[in-house]
Order: C-alpha cells, then structure tokens, then sequence
C-alpha cells in the first residue's frame, strides 16, 4: 500500500454499550471481565491526520464545542497523540513522516461513557494506517489500541461487537434491527470510570444469552435487552444522582423502548423505533444537557 499524500480524516463514533455485565476480576491488576453488547451511534468526532513538513514529531490541535474538557489536560497525554506515538513506533515511522497534525474534533462530552476518547484513537489509527500506506489487517491494529485502552479495539472496526475479557475479545454481534433510533444524554457532569468501577458494590452477573439469529425490529431488541442490565448504573447513580434523572427523562420520552446507562456514564441512551423518531425526540430533552438522537453509526469500509 503507498502512502497518502494529502489529508486523511476518519469519524470516531460514540459507543453504547446496550447492556454490561460484569462478570468477574482479573488477578494480575484487578481489571474487570465484561460481558457487552456494543454499537455505535452516529454522534462522532472527528480525527484529521495531515502531513506536516519541516517538524519531526506528531502534534494536535483541538477544538469543537467539546474541546474545552480538554484544554486543561496536558496534550500529551490525549488519546490522540498517544495512538500516533503507539503506531510510528510499532511500525517504525520515524520523521520526516511521522510529523503529521492531527486535528481533532470535538463534540462527544469528554468522561462521559461513550468512549470519546477511546474512539478518537481508534479514529487516529485508521487514519495514520491510510497516511503512511501501512495497509495492516485490523487484528494488528487492534494489538496497538489493546495498550491504549480497554474500549479502544473495538473502536476500530466502529461497528456492532459483543465484547469479552477486559474490552479486548471482540465476537460479532447478533444482526441489529435494519431500523433503530438512539437518543443519548447527559447531565454535562464527568464520571471517571476507575471511580465507577471502585464504588461498585453486589457480586458478578452471568454472560447474556442472546438470540443467534439477532433482531428484525427495534421492539424485539429492547424487549430482551430489558432482561439484562448495566451493572455499573447503580454505582454511577451513587456518584452521580442526576444519571437517575436523565433515566427518568428518557423514559418518558414518546416512543421511547427502553431507556439506560452506557458504559460508566453518565451518558445514557433510549432505545427508538428509527433515527426519525429519535432525533425529534432528543429535542424535547433539556437544553442544559448534552443530548444527541439518530441512528447507528454506518462504517463505510
Ligand atoms: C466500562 C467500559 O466503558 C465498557 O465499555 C470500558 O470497559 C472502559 O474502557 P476504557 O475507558 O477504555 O478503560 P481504560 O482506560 O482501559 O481503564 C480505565 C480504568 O477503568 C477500570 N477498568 C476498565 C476496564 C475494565 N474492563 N475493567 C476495569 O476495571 C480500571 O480501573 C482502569 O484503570
Ligand atoms: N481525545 C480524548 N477525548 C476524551 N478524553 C480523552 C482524550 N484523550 C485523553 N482523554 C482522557 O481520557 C479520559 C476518558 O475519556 P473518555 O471521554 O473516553 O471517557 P469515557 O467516555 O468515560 O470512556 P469509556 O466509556 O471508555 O469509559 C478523560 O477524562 C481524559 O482525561
């Protein structure tokens, strides 16, 4: 594969993990074994890669509504900087071709369950794998994102997964509804997820059974999903009560399935029938929160 001369930019879409369960721990650093049934909404940032000539490293620029989240954390410890670094030094691109900007994005609410961050290094993978003509299999550039964070390989492929182990055993998922409608919310208050994990209290969930066969319509999805849980939404609760409000509000949505937390918050998510009925719906929400309805975000390659 030859490299690419120009920009090259690639969508970073917000994760929903539908249900989470959390089964167990893992010995050697007390990681916690999942059970999720993950999709991707077509709420994203966006990650550009541009060559840049006459410097020697990686550097990142962003903005976007969100951006400010951002801006009093040290750049180099974004996401964004440190899958490039990953990448150059896995695939030995040193300068000149290293130097690129990355110019991120920024409208998925930072801390928030969705897997901003980790989308937008999956996003910077993807890209600089087109910039520098790497053409690698997405099994090796999932190696790279497994170092960079748990939600991160499934990040890559950016489409309907059930994941295992800490985040890293990625299975397909069931086929999803041809039609289905998200709404997402949040109050606008960060949750870090070492501190939701942490504050979790009760044993360990079975995995789900899920039918092989998937689902043909939004109903029958929602109708077994009620079945599972987010096993980290009493616990996000606790540290963030306002999530209880968002849930009620979901819930009383017209249309709304099935209304509740990804990840480990405090976004969560209303099951509708299609992108429609969603989008009008996230509009009746308060103006205060972040909020955000359309369909399932649809990966080209
Ligand atoms: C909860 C989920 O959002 C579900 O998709 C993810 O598993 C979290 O993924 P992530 O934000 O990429 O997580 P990381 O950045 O790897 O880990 C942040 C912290 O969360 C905790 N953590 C994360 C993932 C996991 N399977 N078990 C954990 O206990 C650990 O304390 C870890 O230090
Ligand atoms: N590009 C980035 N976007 C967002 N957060 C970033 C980024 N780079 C580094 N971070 C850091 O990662 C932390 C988690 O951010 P992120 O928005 O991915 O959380 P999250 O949505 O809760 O993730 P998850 O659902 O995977 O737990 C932030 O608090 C921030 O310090």
């Amino acid at each position: 594969m030859n490299p690419v001369a120009a920009a090259v930019g690639e969508a970073a879409p917000a994760k929903v993990n539908l249900y989470l369960h959390v089964l167990g721990r893992r010995g050697e650093d007390g990681y916690h074994l999942l059970d999720s049934l993950v999709v991707f909404a077509g709420a994203t940032d966006q990650v550009e890669a541009v060559p840049a000539a006459g410097r020697i490293a990686p550097s990142l620029e962003v903005e976007g509504p969100e951006a400010g989240a951002l801006s009093v954390e040290d750049p180099a410890r974004n996401l964004v900087l440190r899958a490039a670094r990953a990448l150059a030094q896995e695939a030995r691109i040193g300068a000149p071709a290293a130097a690129v900007t990355l110019r991120l994005t920024k409208r998925l609410p930072v801390a928030s369950g969705i897997g901003g961050g980790s989308a937008d290094a999956a996003a910077t993978l993807r890209a600089l794998d087109r910039l520098w003509g790497l053409g690698w299999p997405r099994a090796r550039l999932e190696g790279v994102a497994r170092r960079l964070g748990a939600d991160v390989p499934a990040c890559i492929a950016a489409r309907p997964v059930r994941m295992g182990g800490v985040g890293e055993v990625l299975a397909p998922s069931p086929r999803m509804p041809a039609r289905l409608g998200l709404v997402l919310a949040n109050p606008r208050l960060p949750l870090a997820t070492p501190a939701v994990f942490g504050a979790r209290a009760g044993g360990f969930s079975a995995p789900a059974t899920l039918p092989e066969a998937g689902w043909r319509d939004a109903v029958g999805l929602a109708r077994d999903l009620a079945t599972l849980r987010n096993d980290l939404e009493p616990a996000a609760i606790g540290l963030c009560p306002p999530v209880a409000e968002v849930l009620a509000a979901l819930r009383a949505l017209p249309g709304c399935l099935l209304a509740r937390m990804s990840g480990s918050g405090a976004t969560c998510f209303a099951l509708m029938a299609d992108a429609a009925a969603a989008a009008a719906a996230a509009e009746r929400l308060p103006r205060a929160w972040w909020r955000w309805g359309g369909g399932l975000y649809a990966a080209t390659a």
